[in-house]
């Protein structure tokens, strides 16, 4: 999930209400033109405006679903019709029927109520004109009974919107300590937890990001440890991970940041040399080889070669963007510098010419 779909989200619960809010009133003002309470039927110029606004609307919203209303407006546009409707038809009523205001009021601010629970801005731009149209055509007569049938129901929703308030921004910032933990079990699904270096899936996703940028001339190095079986052997797995842990720091250390570097296998590292020709990453490789030598972890089972770790490196530039030749490529020329003593470089270019 992201901060984008709980725009969406929260968009979709807007629209929600927008429709209860259309239905309703439609509902209501076909109650209105009925007028089973009242004797006085009266069919105006607003009550017919909420009837087909609202049926038009909700049918509008219905077909094209992409465009969305201003909650805001519509319910100050319902508010003033009404409004308008109510003084219009109350001189109409007959004196002994008082109770008419109240009702009208009570009805505005049910439907309000029922609609915007959740939205106190929208209940308040729909019944504020009611009310205080209601208050003014009563001229003081059931004041306090007026005010106590709106406070009630807006104390209720002040109350509603607040705990509405806290329970949303709790929910949001679960949503987004989460997206963080999936971020990080994203990266740490890509690294390798015993050298710190991406895993075969961390470097494909940076390859692809490389691509995506449109980088070009890039080289694959692939990178062995050499008689490694034998230095485990004979010093213990533990110390055969120490050894992985110091020439991984070590192939690290001897790239640019810019430069993408791999474990991708038991004792086998991938380097992908970014912006350069073969020539230079052949000194790097030679560079990285150094370096691993310095370290001088003891190796004696490495005799042949040196009393001390040393790494093997096949090299080959990448064409059009294709790794998996290039990488075919380093591998058999890795192959044949372990042939050639181990301790060794050898581009793909060497290769062919040795052949
Ligand atoms: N300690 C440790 N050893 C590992 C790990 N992954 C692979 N290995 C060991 O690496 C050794 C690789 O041995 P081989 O593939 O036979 O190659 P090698 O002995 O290095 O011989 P050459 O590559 O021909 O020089 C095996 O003994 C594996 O058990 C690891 O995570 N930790």
């Amino acid at each position: 999930m992201t901060s984008q779909t709980w725009r969406s989200l929260l968009q979709e619960k807007y629209q929600l209400s927008l429709r209860l809010f259309l239905f309703l009133n439609a509902l209501s003002a076909l109650f209105s033109m009925l007028s089973p309470l009242f004797r006085v039927k009266m069919i105006t110029v607003p009550l017919v405006s909420i009837l087909t606004l609202s049926i038009g609307l909700l049918i509008w919203r219905w077909v094209s679903q992409a465009r969305t209303i201003s909650l805001n407006l519509i319910s100050l546009l319902f508010g003033l019709l009404w409004a308008w409707h109510i003084y219009l038809k109350q001189p109409h009523i007959p004196q002994h029927e008082s109770s008419y205001l109240i009702i009208a009021l009570m009805s505005v601010l049910f439907v309000g109520a029922l609609a915007f629970i959740n939205n106190l801005k929208a209940f308040i731009c729909h019944c504020l004109p009611v009310i205080l149209t209601v208050l003014w055509l009563d001229q003081g007569q059931h004041t306090i009974r007026m005010l106590y049938a709106v406070a009630l129901p807006m104390v209720g929703i002040v109350i509603q919107h607040l705990i509405q308030k806290r329970n949303d921004a709790f929910a949001q910032g679960l949503m987004f300590k989460l997206m963080e933990e999936k971020k990080t079990l994203t990266d740490l699904s890509m690294v390798d937890p015993l050298t710190g270096l991406y895993n075969r899936r961390g470097f494909q996703n940076r390859l692809e990001n490389l691509f995506a940028l449109g980088s070009e001339r890039n080289v694959v190095v692939v990178l062995d440890i050499d008689h490694f079986k034998a230095y485990n052997d004979h010093y213990g797995h533990m110390m055969g991970d120490q050894a992985l842990a110091r020439v991984s720091a070590a192939i690290r250390d001897a790239v640019r940041s810019r430069d993408i570097v791999a474990r991708f296998g038991g004792e086998e590292f991938l380097v992908l040399l970014t912006n350069t020709d073969l020539e230079m990453a052949r000194k790097t490789a030679e560079r990285i080889r150094q370096r691993v030598f310095d370290l001088r972890i003891p190796h004696r089972f490495n005799a042949e070669v040196a009393t001390n770790v040393t790494i093997s490196i096949g090299l080959a530039p990448m064409h059009e963007r294709n790794f998996n030749d290039a990488f075919k490529l380093a591998d058999k020329a890795l192959y044949k510098a372990k042939h050639l003593g181990r301790n060794h470089i050898l581009t793909s270019e060497e290769m062919e010419t040795e052949q």
